[in-house]
């Protein structure tokens, strides 16, 4: 047989048939208009569409078609290409698919009919497609729905969106199981629906720093070839009410204030983030407060690590084969979630406070907030950035986009942990009462300044793109 790719003959093409979309009968008619193949006798073709890899993460759908005069040899080669991609078995066959309109430049719904479903429609992926009306349209659908028929749910928009699928999803699970989400100790039930994201959002950090770029056919033919990569899932708690899920970035300050000044101009599109950037830059706001948190010291890997995590990395593979029983004793003999003696304090004040499950990296920061965080270690880099000027708080921002260590400064630290717990000074003095308890909990106490009363007001903390109701939490 001949093969010829865009039109021309060609030389030697390897695909695995793991990247290998779809294979379809060629219409003879059309090609053989273009006069190249008219001298051969009935010619009969098939085209194989297939993944090639692009610059820079990028995905394409390429396609070859080949030739011979042989009908029966042609079908043998179809029905065997078939066969092969049938073999395929983490491939999904049936998605859920949630577009929401609003997110980003607005651009969900066309990215997705242009782009997207096409390629679904190729690899014979059939869809239930829901445009959202209003936000948590997704997540109260995930309660309602039959998630069990589908393989997947695929959610086209940013960080917003994908946390709120990932709230339906989880919370439904553990509603169809019965485990109460409000009860920090429970063990919740693992989801083995996947989430695919098109990103369509204005940071699309979780598409960034999983996949390497934002682009929706990169994602969509990811998807068709069935990847997967776990996520770590943070749960945030306070008094035993469960507040939210976090996958990326849960920011107190900085990003907190961002967020709360944002969410007034969302009008202004994807460039809202720099302009309420630019202005909380200059408001330079500091928070005081106590950060305690529990150091993952069975994690291997620091948070100064040059490496970076990527699928299948070692470390996450590593902490995956870590036996749940070990971790279930480790938090028995440690008295952990008693606040034993591992439990660290730290009371300061802050420009920043950013606990971070993965890289955070995105088209604005493409090494991220953490470069050496990991996807799926089961632990969360916890930075923080101490009171410094504007100087020195503008030189640890520009670092995010060089090649510079953001964390060699005297004012940011870095830490890999389990778990943490904030009070904001504001909430500590109005409740003396959990203040002793809080002394009472804690071996080690770093206090490094005197109380000071030039802040007094709170931040807000900004869980993926979302604001948290409460700014005292409890995070695992
Ligand atoms: C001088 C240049 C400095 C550039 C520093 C860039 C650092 C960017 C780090 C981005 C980290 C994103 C973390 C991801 C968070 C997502 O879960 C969340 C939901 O999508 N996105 C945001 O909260 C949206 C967060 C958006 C943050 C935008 C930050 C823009 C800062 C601009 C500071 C300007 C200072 C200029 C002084 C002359
Ligand atoms: N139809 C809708 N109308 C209004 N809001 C919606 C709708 N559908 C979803 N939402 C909400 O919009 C929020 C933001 O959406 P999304 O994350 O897609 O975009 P973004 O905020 O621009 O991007 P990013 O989160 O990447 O910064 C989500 O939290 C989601 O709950
Ligand atoms: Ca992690």
């Amino acid at each position: 047989m001949t093969g010829g790719g865009a039109g021309r003959v060609m030389g030697n093409c390897f695909v695995p048939a793991s990247e290998i979309i779809a294979v379809e009968e060629t219409e003879i008619e059309k090609q053989c208009s273009s006069g190249k193949w008219q001298k051969m006798a009935k010619p009969h073709a098939f085209t194989v569409y297939y993944v090639k890899r692009a610059q820079k993460h990028r995905w394409q759908c390429n396609e070859v078609t080949f030739w011979c005069v042989d009908e029966q040899l042609c079908n043998q080669w179809i029905q065997a290409l078939k066969e092969l991609l049938e073999l395929q078995k983490s491939r999904p066959k049936q998605l859920l698919v949630y577009i929401n309109p609003y997110g980003g430049k607005q651009q969900g719904k066309r990215i997705y009919e242009q782009k997207v479903a096409p390629l679904f429609s190729l690899a014979s992926i059939s869809t239930d497609v829901v445009i959202t009306e209003h936000a948590n349209h997704a997540k109260d659908n995930l309660f309602e729905v039959n998630i069990y028929k589908y393989d997947g749910i695929v959610c086209v928009g940013g960080d917003g969106m994908f946390s709120e699928v990932m709230h339906g999803l989880i919370g439904r699970i553990q509603k169809d199981s019965g485990i109460d989400q409000n009860n920090p100790k429970a063990p919740l039930v693992q989801c083995n629906i996947r989430i695919g994201i098109i990103p369509a959002g204005s940071t699309d950090c979780v598409c960034y720093a999983t996949v390497g770029v934002t682009d929706p056919v990169t994602s969509a033919l990811h998807i068709i070839v069935g990847d997967s990569q776990p996520l770590d899932v943070s749960s945030i708690h306070h008094n035993n009410t469960f507040l939210k899920y976090s996958v990326s970035l849960l920011g107190y300050g900085f990003y907190g204030d961002i967020l709360k000044d944002s969410e007034k101009k969302r009008w202004m599109g994807t460039i809202r983030y720099d302009f309420s950037g630019f202005k909380t830059f200059l408001s330079h706001h500091y928070y005081e407060g106590t950060v305690s948190f529990l150091p993952a010291k069975h994690t291997l890997g620091s948070p100064r690590d040059k490496k970076r995590c990527r699928t299948g990395c070692y470390i996450c593979r590593q902490s995956k084969q870590q036996p749940e029983e070990q971790q279930k004793n480790y938090g028995l003999e440690h008295n952990e979630d008693e606040g034993g003696d591992d439990w660290k304090v730290i009371k300061g004040k802050f420009l920043a406070i950013n606990a971070v499950n993965m890289s955070c990296a995105c088209p604005r920061s493409p090494k991220g907030l953490s470069p050496a965080a990991h996807l799926a270690d089961g632990s969360i880099d916890l930075i923080l950035v101490r009171k410094c000027s504007r100087f020195n708080f503008l030189r640890y921002l520009v670092r995010h986009t060089n090649q510079d260590d953001q964390f060699d400064f005297t004012f940011v630290e870095v830490y890999r942990i389990k778990k943490f717990q904030f009070t904001s000074k504001h909430l500590e003095d109005s409740d003396s009462g959990v203040k002793d308890v809080g002394k009472k909990r804690f071996g080690q106490f770093c206090r490094d300044h005197p109380a000071c009363c030039c802040n007094l007001s709170n931040s807000i903390w900004n869980c993926d793109g979302e604001t948290l109701d409460s700014s005292a939490i409890e995070v695992r």
